[in-house]
């Protein structure tokens, strides 16, 4: 046997950071889970028992925490390529290494219609997601991602004029609930270095690609969860130049009409449909990915 590919790190390191204005009393909090694996001259751990080259999980562990408390972790694109570039700067023997934050939602509160200046709530378990790839003298390429953002229409959305043959029995329909949980990543164009990195406006892009997800999702007449994640895709790179491609991984999570005529003669299917059965499985599953021309 011969060893093809090899790395390792430590996953789910928890991390929250706290920023504490003095004058203003306010205070700002963010919270990852942050995974650092490494790629590198590292065979002989695995076929000689050799442990030499091992930077240690723990190692890389306390390395995360280090760097967190000398540089700001927000944007979370920014520290993943901060924590790339130490791991591949300060070990000869590390030459790429794979870095995933997952950003969790803290949101201010509103206290009698004024933000606290101390006090957040976890509003959904949407997730900011980043993943960077630094690699020796290669820089690093940067996925910034939604996911679990969770959504519904209860009209606007259309499904017809779809191939049918011996096989189809799905009734096309002009008015549906749409439901989704999005995944969205955009890539960005590889980046030589940190001091690149630190020009771009990450926070700026999510929000953007984040309304446009909401606004085109409420507002296109959809005809297929197909149409409308191209348009967001097209929308998204029109606003963020600096960004390559856009995906989406859509579930389409289905509600279905429940038939109740057998009670008394009761209208509840078509246009009378008011009460449906929402479906935990199966699920539609539609994938795209959008480049420039
Ligand atoms: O938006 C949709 N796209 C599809 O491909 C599909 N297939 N069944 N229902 C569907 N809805």
């Amino acid at each position: 046997s011969e060893l093809s590919y090899a790395r390792y790190g430590k996953d789910n390191i928890r991390l929250y950071k706290v920023d504490k204005n003095e004058k203003t009393g306010v205070q700002t909090v963010v919270e990852q889970t942050v995974c650092t694996l490494l790629e590198g001259d590292i065979d002989v751990s695995y076929t000689k028992a050799d442990n030499s080259p091992i930077v240690a999980t723990d190692t890389q562990k306390q390395t995360t925490y280090v760097l967190a408390k000398q540089n700001p972790i927000d944007p979370p694109e920014q520290f993943a390529a901060i924590l790339g570039e130490h791991f591949v700067k300060t070990y000869p023997h590390i030459h790429a290494a794979h870095v995933k934050i997952i950003q969790h939602r803290w949101t201010r509160m509103n206290i009698d219609g004024k933000p606290h200046p101390h006090s957040f709530y976890r509003d959904s378990d949407e997730i900011r997601v980043v993943e960077a790839v630094t690699r020796e003298n290669q820089g690093v390429t940067i996925r910034s991602k939604i996911e679990k953002l969770l959504v519904l229409k209860s009209t606007g959305s259309a499904f017809h004029g779809f191939h049918r043959d011996e096989f189809t029995r799905l009734p096309e329909t002009w008015d549906r609930i749409l439901s989704t949980e999005v995944e969205a990543g955009w890539k960005w164009k590889t980046f030589q270095n940190v001091a690149e990195v630190k020009k771009i406006d990450f926070n700026a892009a999510w929000e953007k690609a984040r309304n446009i997800t909401l606004k085109t999702f409420a507002e296109d007449n959809s005809a297929s969860v197909q149409a409308t994640m191209y348009k967001m895709c097209d929308l998204i790179l029109a606003a963020v130049p600096e960004v390559d491609t856009v995906d989406y991984a859509l579930p389409n999570k289905h509600y279905f009409e429940i038939d109740l005529s057998w009670y008394k003669g009761l209208k509840n299917t078509g246009k009378d449909a008011t009460v449906f059965a929402p479906q935990s499985d199966p699920n539609g599953l539609i994938y795209c990915t959008v480049s420039r021309k």
